[in-house]
């Protein structure tokens, strides 16, 4: 996909005024955005199951967003997939919004994507299947974790492969001390592909962050803390949202203006960091591409484990 990108771009660059070239850049990179978008729906809506919701409450500023496939332990299906993208695109411009809690439905978070996506994405390997989910997983995932308001993951149960990677996407963790916290990726013959590698090096450091995913262990509440994955810990009595929402709270006291404000300040900071994520994504879609529907991938998947 990058080298046709790379070879249309060169070919315009020939013979042309530096003007014109850059009108039909833009022009050529749009048309290209637009076919690689249709791509990714037209292969995620072929997975239904489940949704995504999202309760706006406009007085408190607070919004809480849940995964909702119960019976599969809140498994990303395709639809859902898509549905994320929607809500987070109403978080985006929701002006009297603070803040978010991301959890999961019946008191567990994600158990990553649902087998039968990853297996199929994993067999469309030579249609390029594995890549375009990990762009489109990536791109939302990146636009939630720049949104203009505090962020907080409520992580209870499971939250395993890529429902890891959706813990490191909110600003802070309230973690139950019971939950089950796995990069379990290479369990699955597989390396992080919806930004998660990006953003675990960022958050904890490389080596930190290596030492999970490449022993694939999965970590309880109490460890996350100790390496710095949960900020608060819960314990079995407490109730997750109400523990999770006077987290937040500390965070939201002031006018939903001033606390975009702040949030706006720290994203600005680290603008040169968002700039090189953008690429390092990229690269991360690449060796993802590389491992998903090869050999291991596919013998993990048709042993079915159970984490
Ligand atoms: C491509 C992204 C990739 C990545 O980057 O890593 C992934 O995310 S691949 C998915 C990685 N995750 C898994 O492999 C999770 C596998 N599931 C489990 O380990 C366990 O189910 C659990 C999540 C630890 C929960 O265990 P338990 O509480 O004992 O419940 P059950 O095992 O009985 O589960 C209930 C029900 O849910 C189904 N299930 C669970 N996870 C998935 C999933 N990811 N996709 C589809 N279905 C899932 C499970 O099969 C059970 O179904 P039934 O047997 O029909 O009741």
């Amino acid at each position: 996909m990058a080298s046709l990108r790379h070879a249309l771009i060169r070919s315009f660059l020939i013979k042309r005024g530096p003007d014109e070239t850059t009108k039909r850049l833009l022009t050529l990179s749009s048309a290209l955005n637009s076919e690689l978008r249709q791509k990714q729906i037209d292969l995620l809506s072929k997975y239904p199951g489940g949704c995504v919701d999202l309760e706006k409450n406009d007085k408190t500023g607070i919004a809480v967003l849940t995964l909702n496939n119960p019976t599969k332990k809140n498994a990303l299906t395709g639809s859902m997939m898509i549905d994320f993208e929607k809500r987070v695109e109403d978080l985006e411009s929701w002006e009297k919004g603070r803040g978010v809690i991301f959890k999961g439905s019946g008191n567990t978070f994600c158990s990553g994507a649902d087998l039968n996506v990853a297996r199929a994405v994993g067999e469309g390997k030579d249609s390029g299947h594995p890549s375009l989910m990990s762009s489109f997983m990536q791109n939302i995932t990146s636009r939630f974790f720049n949104l203009p308001l505090i962020t907080v993951a409520l992580v209870e149960g499971a939250a395993l492969g890529g429902g890891a990677e959706l813990v490191t996407c909110c600003d802070f963790r309230v973690v139950s001390s019971s939950a089950n916290i796995g990069f379990v990726q290479a369990r699955m013959g597989l390396s992080p592909g919806w930004g998660g590698g990006v953003r675990l090096v960022n958050l904890l450091g490389r080596l930190k962050a290596l030492q999970l995913l490449s022993s694939a262990s999965i970590i309880k509440g109490f460890e996350a803390q100790e390496i710095g994955l949960a900020d608060e810990i819960f314990g079995e009595f407490d109730d997750s949202l109400e523990t999770a929402t006077s987290f937040l709270t500390n965070y939201t006291k002031f006018a939903p203006d001033v606390i975009k404000a702040m949030k706006r300040v720290v994203i600005n900071a680290s603008r040169s960091d968002m700039q090189s994520v953008e690429t390092l994504n990229t690269k991360e879609t690449q060796i993802f591409q590389s491992l998903c529907g090869g050999l291991a991938n596919l013998e993990a998947l048709n042993k079915k484990s159970k984490f």
